[in-house]
């Protein structure tokens, strides 16, 4: 349809806007006298030709309809009489009319427009929402949301995996429901609108021990809910157990040391070298003999790295520290329900568990009569029973005895098993005491300083003359493991700036006999050298230590290095001797 406007004021200039962009209608001419009217620039800029003489206008555009928008009554009669019978003059009410018409039909288009463009927001919106579904269930993590108000309105598989709750218990439902002990911190980040992080909670029927990080979900800074992510801390715990277990598996069946390890040029620590090398290239027993902290366990290690098992595990049991029937099951390992308390399924034993490879029986000579007869069987027989069980399992294992028992003397008062004695006694190694090869006390000391230069992070290049006599004039009843521990114990006491180990760096050697405490309790010398000044905290708990020690040292030197008579002596059972060498050891 084409009109023709007539008038350009507010009136013809609104009619304009209301129908350019608008199709079916084209304005063909606009007519105006006053060039300043609003509707003038506008139809200039719409390309509407302005004339300023209707009857021109009529003449020359043939159109359908005559908006009359001037409100002059003598204009619309005299355009009713110009225009052909056909055409309509509109002006007044009806244009007004038309005018609504027209704008009701843009308004409608533009919230049709509006509409198609909400559908395809819509769209994409519920893309969005398919796609962070489809991430927060497919998570590991447990994860729940609450509103603003702190009720539930979303919650993952791995939620409900975690806590046993279902979404019908959580949905709607307070940010508590799901707490067994502690605060919701969804209502508490709903109440600061601040995350939270690493928060310990116990959650669901079976309190599950979690820690939970919340945030709040802020939209510009509408606070429209909280999101919170579970972590199951029961898991790490399972997870730090299983490592604990695998790091003591490694430490059990890694042998550390070769024989590259074993310092010394004495005739006496030569012969034994090279006795043991030769049984390392044999699968013969070996019955390794010397005091306590001589190197039995060094040699033990290095036979099994030497020898063609030493890709297999090399396992060791000291056959002292256990009592006798945990002795008996850690060896042969046990049936399900051998004893109460005894795991399901049973279990290895170390027998089972050094197939292929060598088993250190360290102390054998303190091992019972019962496990004696046992053990014999394992090796006379190449098989083993579980504790409970009745059916043999063969194994095929090195074994490695070490004691500092004399052993003859045992066997003559029918402590140790003879039979057992011969089986065991096939390659004797004995190991010299420190005190019998004096000769390797600097190249041990050395050893030892460059050791613990590594494990201390210092810098020591030098033991002066002075220390190494004192060094060499002390006896050692603890052999190589007292020097170890004296040495280090220096070290410790040195400034970070020194690199010589000098002898007031040992003044628990300066004593005639070399023993601090030699009546084994409090003596002037060893509560000077504790009390001395240093740079080091001294703590209580330290020297307590440090005298717990010394009386021990002194004791196994009064017994001749007899753990068992030591730990008589002092009243103490044999474990507990054990497990205080070893915490003076650093083992
Ligand atoms: N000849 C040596 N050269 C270097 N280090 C040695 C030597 N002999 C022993 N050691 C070290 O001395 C410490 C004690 O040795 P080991 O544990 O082998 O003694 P042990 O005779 O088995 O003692 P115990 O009878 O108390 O079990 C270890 O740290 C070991 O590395």
């Amino acid at each position: 349809m084409e009109v023709l406007i007539v008038g350009a004021g507010i009136g013809g200039s609104k009619l304009m806007e209301a129908i350019h962009g608008h199709p079916e209608v084209g304005i063909r001419c606009v007519v105006e006298v006053n060039p300043k009217a609003p509707g003038v620039p506008l139809a200039t800029e719409l390309g509407i030709p302005v004339l300023t003489d209707y009857r021109e206008a009529i003449s020359r555009y043939p159109v359908d309809a005559v908006l009359e928008a001037t409100g002059e009554d003598a204009v619309r009669e005299e355009l009713e009489q110009l225009v052909a019978p056909d055409v309509a003059v509109i002006s007044g009410a009806a244009l007004r009319f038309v005018v609504m018409l027209v704008e009701d039909k843009v308004r409608l288009i533009q919230a049709l427009q509006s509409r198609q463009q909400l559908a395809s927001e819509v769209t994409s919106l519920r893309e969005i929402q398919t796609l962070l579904e489809a991430i927060i269930s497919s998570t590991q993590d447990a994860i729940s949301v609450v509103d603003a108000e702190g009720r539930g309105i979303l919650i993952n598989p791995a939620y409900t995996r975690l806590t046993g709750l279902r979404p019908e218990q959580v949905i709607g439902q307070p940010a508590n429901v799901d707490i067994a002990e502690g605060e919701s911190m969804h209502l508490q980040v709903l109440r600061t609108r601040k995350p939270v992080k690493n928060v310990p909670l116990k959650v669901g029927p079976t309190k599950r021990e979690v820690l939970v990080d919340v945030a709040p979900i802020l939209v510009g800074s509408e606070l429209k809910g909280s999101v919170g992510v579970i972590h199951d801390v029961s898991e790490i715990k399972r997870l730090t157990e299983e490592l604990n277990r695998a790091n003591h598996l490694i430490r059990t069946v890694q042998a550390k040391y070769t024989f590259e390890d074993i310092i010394g040029t004495s005739p006496a620590i030569m012969l034994a070298v090279e006795q043991a090398r030769r049984a390392a290239e044999t699968p013969a027993t070996v019955l390794l003999r010397g005091e306590s902290g001589t190197g039995k366990e060094l040699f033990a290690h290095a036979i099994h790295r030497q020898s063609d098992r030493q890709s297999s595990p090399f396992v060791r049991v000291n056959c002292a520290a256990l009592s006798e029937s945990l002795l008996e099951s850690e060896l042969f390992g046990y049936e399900e329900g051998a004893f109460t308390g005894a795991k399901r399924g049973g279990k290895r034993g170390l027998f089972e568990e050094a197939s292929g490879g060598t088993l250190f029986l360290d102390e054998i000579g303190e091992m019972s009569p019962v496990t004696q007869a046992k053990l014999l069987r394992a090796l006379q027989e190449r098989e083993i029973v579980r504790v409970g069980g009745t059916t043999p399992i063969s194994v095929d294992v090195r074994l490695i005895a070490a004691t500092h028992v004399n052993l003859e003397q045992a066997v003559a008062k029918g402590r140790f098993r003879e039979d057992l004695y011969y089986r065991l006694n096939v390659v004797p190694i004995v190991i010299p005491p420190l005190r019998y090869r004096k000769q390797d006390i600097p190249k041990i000391a050395m050893y030892i300083v460059y050791r613990h230069n590594q494990t201390y992070g210092r810098n020591v290049e030098e033991i002066s003359s002075g220390a190494i006599n004192a060094l060499t004039e002390y006896d050692w009843p603890g052999n190589v493991r007292e020097l170890e521990n004296t040495i280090g114990r220096a070290m410790i006491h040195m400034q970070f700036h020194e690199t010589i180990l000098d002898t007031h760096h040992l003044p628990f050697l300066q004593r005639g006999d070399g023993v601090p405490g030699a009546d084994l309790v409090d003596t002037p010398q060893l509560m000077n050298s504790l009390l001395t000044p240093s740079s080091h905290p001294q703590r209580l708990s330290e020297m307590v230590k440090v005298v717990e020690q010394t009386v021990i040292r002194r004791m196994l030197q009064q017994t001749g290095g007899n753990k068992t008579e030591a730990a008589r002596k002092l009243g103490i059972s044999l474990r507990s001797l054990y497990y205080k060498l070893g915490e003076v050891d650093g083992e």
